[in-house]
């Protein structure tokens, strides 16, 4: 099978949720941040303010294009759909889930987070972020799961299920 790719805005539960499912599945977890982080041997912060988005934007599409043709669960970064052709790319992979959180939700959830620059910016700049996002996570998914009252479990089991009906 190819690839279980989970996407969705900062918060939404990517990376937990990847690491759960890649052991019920007993397949890999490739969360492209943490690849990132060990192949350029930078924090996320770092990059930015060294290189600026765009070359991590350009370090996460190499990553997807490559990871998407293994059996593995794959994790991304809320920006992922930040470029057109990581939309379209995403939206030909049969298994792309969307994992949909309220902006609320995620405020409770990334409360005094430092390690992501683009949630650590004024509130505004947040809002417009989640509001264009939420429009590209929608053109990038075949699937949407809406998380605000789901535990981890829950969502597990709600991609199993769909996985099953595939
Ligand atoms: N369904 C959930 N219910 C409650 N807390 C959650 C849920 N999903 C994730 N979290 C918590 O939210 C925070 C962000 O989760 P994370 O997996 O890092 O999100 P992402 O990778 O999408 O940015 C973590 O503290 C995690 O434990
Ligand atoms: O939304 C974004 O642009 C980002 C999300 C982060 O990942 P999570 O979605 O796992 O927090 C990380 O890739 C980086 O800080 C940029
Ligand atoms: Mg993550």
């Amino acid at each position: 099978m190819k690839s279980i790719v989970l996407i969705g805005f900062m918060g939404a539960g990517k990376t937990t949720v990847g690491q759960q499912l890649a052991a019920r599945l007993r397949i890999p977890l490739i969360d492209t941040d943490e690849l990132i982080k060990k192949e350029t041997n930078l924090s996320i912060p770092k990059i930015f303010e060294l290189y600026g988005e765009s070359h991590f934007r350009k370090l996460e599409s190499e990553m997807l294009k490559s990871v998407l043709k293994q059996n593995h669960v794959v994790s991304t970064g809320g920006g992922i759909v930040e470029l057109k052709q990581n939309r379209d790319f995403l939206k030909q992979h049969p298994y792309t889930f969307f994992l949909k959180t309220q902006l609320t939700t995620i405020f409770n959830r990334l409360d005094g987070d430092q390690n992501r620059p683009l949630w650590n910016q004024p509130y505004i700049k947040r809002l417009e972020l989640f509001n264009k996002r939420q429009v590209y996570y929608e053109e990038a998914s075949n699937v949407t799961i809406e998380t605000d009252q789901l535990t981890v479990e829950e969502i597990v089991h709600n991609i199993l299920t769909h996985l099953c009906y595939k």
